[in-house]
């Protein structure tokens, strides 16, 4: 049997990657790193949290065909590689992508069945305070984030299913249950 593909998005601050790292340790599903062109915050580690990668090795990669879906968020380019989504989907692995909303409904376009599911906080109070307690970014880019956030939350409508992430434990298992279905 093939793997399922769940795509996990929301705005920057909800919660996603701390949520999804989690869920992936527990149910151990293979991690997939996206490429991109942002710098690496501190602490970041090249082939880890991302592949790090210039504007034009990026570039060479659109061009080489090498990307399962990628888009333009926050001033950058993000984008995942098809060897990790289809490899993984074929070998029976269930594959969790946390990607933006314009990335998300790409992948969906071409996997009707992957299941989209949105993350967001109460408010946006609650965002703006964790995105500056969360300390790796400057004001500006804080800005900028908060800013997308009122426009990405206009695609919640699009997602099978919404988490509110107020209390990380229930929305761990929130997650998993979806996945689990
Ligand atoms: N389309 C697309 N979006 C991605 C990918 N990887 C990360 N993103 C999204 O890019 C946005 C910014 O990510 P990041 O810079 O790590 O900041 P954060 O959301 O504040 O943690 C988030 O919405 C991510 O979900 C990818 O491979 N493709
Ligand atoms: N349920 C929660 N309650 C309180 N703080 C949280 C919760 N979930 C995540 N956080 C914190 O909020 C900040 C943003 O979370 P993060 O996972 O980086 O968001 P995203 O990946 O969506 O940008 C981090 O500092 C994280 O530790």
């Amino acid at each position: 049997m093939k793997g399922k593909l769940i795509i996990v998005s929301g705005p920057s601050g909800s919660g996603k990657s701390t949520v999804t790292k989690l869920v992936k340790d527990k149910l151990n599903i293979p991690l997939s790193i996206s490429a991109t062109t942002r710098k690496p915050r501190n602490g970041e580690i090249d082939g880890k949290d991302y592949y790090f990668l210039t504007k034009e090795e990026f570039q060479k990669k659109i061009k080489n065909d090498e990307f399962y879906e990628f888009a333009n968020v926050h001033g950058n380019y993000y984008g995942t590689l098809k060897k990790t989504v289809e490899e993984n989907l074929e070998k029976g692995l269930n594959v969790i992508l946390e990607i933006d909303v314009q990335g998300a409904l790409i992948a969906k376009e071409k996997k009707k069945d992957a299941i989209l599911v949105f993350f967001k906080t109460e408010n946006l109070e609650v965002l703006e305070n964790r995105l500056r307690n969360r300390k790796t970014d400057s004001d500006e880019v804080i800005e900028l984030r908060l800013k997308n956030a009122k426009k990405e939350l206009e695609y919640e409508k699009k997602y099978d299913y919404v988490i509110v992430n107020k209390e990380i434990e229930k929305a761990c298992n929130d997650l998993i249950n979806i996945i689990n279905l």
